[in-house]
């Protein structure tokens, strides 16, 4: 199996790269100059060219802050961007399998959202997420959207190696603690993403596989209790360490509003993917250990 990745250096994009080559399959990443989401004009060709069995999109505009003054850029790449992707894997005759976000909701909701539950994004990086599903559900019959949440992994910028960052500067940190999510281990979504490309290639027409599905990373916690585990991980591994004081949303203001709930219920991927990512906290401490181990070697070098 050969999987076209939209993205180069991002968290998704590189986990499918380590990943797809455990499981016996390839990756081939394609992204800027040769394929800018920004750039409509180019896209098909660039994925024609490349060639595979299967188009996964991971590349999008994901600073969700920076997106409260960049609306229109954000949308042009996870709007418009992902449709014309959606739209060249239909032309190519292959699947389409796009990320979106627990950030379509407005987080009001008092139990983990499913994928039919009524969307409201509270942001312009939602907003323009929820155009991208849209867009890609329009453009391509054959396409599978996996929402996932609070993604972190040994690669690019994220919470976790934000924390273990700020747990080398100081003894204590805020963290909100009224903001309830699905910390979610890239590299558990590339395995999920490679058994969900199978089950497409293998069942080309099974519609029970297409459509919109939620995939996070099994069991729910605050940013708090993420940062607080980070921690107690991380020193017991004998890496950097700090206190979390638990604070509100309110004491730690920003440019984009945030869901309060962003539980995701993944109950209907397990059903009809057979597809459940592990529990949070032990894939966080693959994660923890090994940026601890990169950390060391640099040291060491
Ligand atoms: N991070 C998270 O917490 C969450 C992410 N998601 C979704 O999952 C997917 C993957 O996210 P993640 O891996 O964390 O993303 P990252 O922020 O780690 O990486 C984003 C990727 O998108 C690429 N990219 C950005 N702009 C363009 C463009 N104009 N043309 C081509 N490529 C571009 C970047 O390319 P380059 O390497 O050149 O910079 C990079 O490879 C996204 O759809 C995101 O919305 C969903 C929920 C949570
Ligand atoms: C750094 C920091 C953050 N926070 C809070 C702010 C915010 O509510 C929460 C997480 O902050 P971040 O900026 O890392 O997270 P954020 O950029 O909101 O992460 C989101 O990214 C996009 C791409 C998604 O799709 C979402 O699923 C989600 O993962 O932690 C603190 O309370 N204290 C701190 O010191
Ligand atoms: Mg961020």
């Amino acid at each position: 199996m050969r999987i076209i990745v939209v993205g180069k250096e991002g968290q998704v994009a590189r986990s499918l790269a380590e990943r797809a080559r455990a499981h016996g399959a390839q990756a081939v990443l394609v992204g800027r100059p040769k394929l800018d989401l920004a750039d409509p004009s180019g896209i098909e060709d660039a994925l024609i060219d490349t060639g595979g069995d299967v188009i996964v999109n991971a590349a999008a505009y994901t600073a969700v802050d920076q997106a409260e003054s960049d609306r229109e850029l954000a949308e042009a790449i996870n709007g418009i961007g992902a449709g014309v992707v959606a739209g060249a894997a239909a032309s190519m005759n292959v699947p389409v399998i796009h990320l979106s976000t627990d950030y379509v909701f407005d987080g009001t909701a008092d139990r983990p959202y499913r994928e039919d539950d009524p969307v409201s994004p509270l942001g312009v990086y939602g907003a323009s997420k929820l155009l991208g599903e849209e867009a890609v559900a329009a453009e391509a019959e054959n396409h599978v959207i996996l929402r996932t949440a609070w993604v972190y992994s040994p690669f690019g910028k994220n919470f976790v190696k934000t924390m273990l960052r700020l747990a080398g500067e100081r003894e204590e940190v805020g963290i909100v603690a009224d903001q309830q999510g699905s910390p979610t281990s890239a590299l558990d979504i590339a395995d999920g993403i490679i058994a969900v490309s199978r089950n497409l290639i293998e069942r080309p027409e099974d519609r029970s596989l297409r459509g919109l599905f939620h995939m996070a990373g099994t069991g729910f916690a605050t940013w708090a209790e993420f940062a607080a585990e980070i921690f107690a991980v991380s020193s017991r591994l004998g890496g950097p360490s700090a206190k979390v004081r638990p604070i509100a949303t309110s004491d730690f203001p920003t440019p984009a509003k945030r869901p309060a709930n962003s539980r995701l219920d993944c109950t209907k991927l397990k059903e009809a993917h057979g597809v459940v990512l592990p529990p949070w906290r032990s894939s966080l401490e693959v994660c923890v250990k090994r940026l601890i181990g990169e950390a060391r070697k640099e040291v060491a070098r």
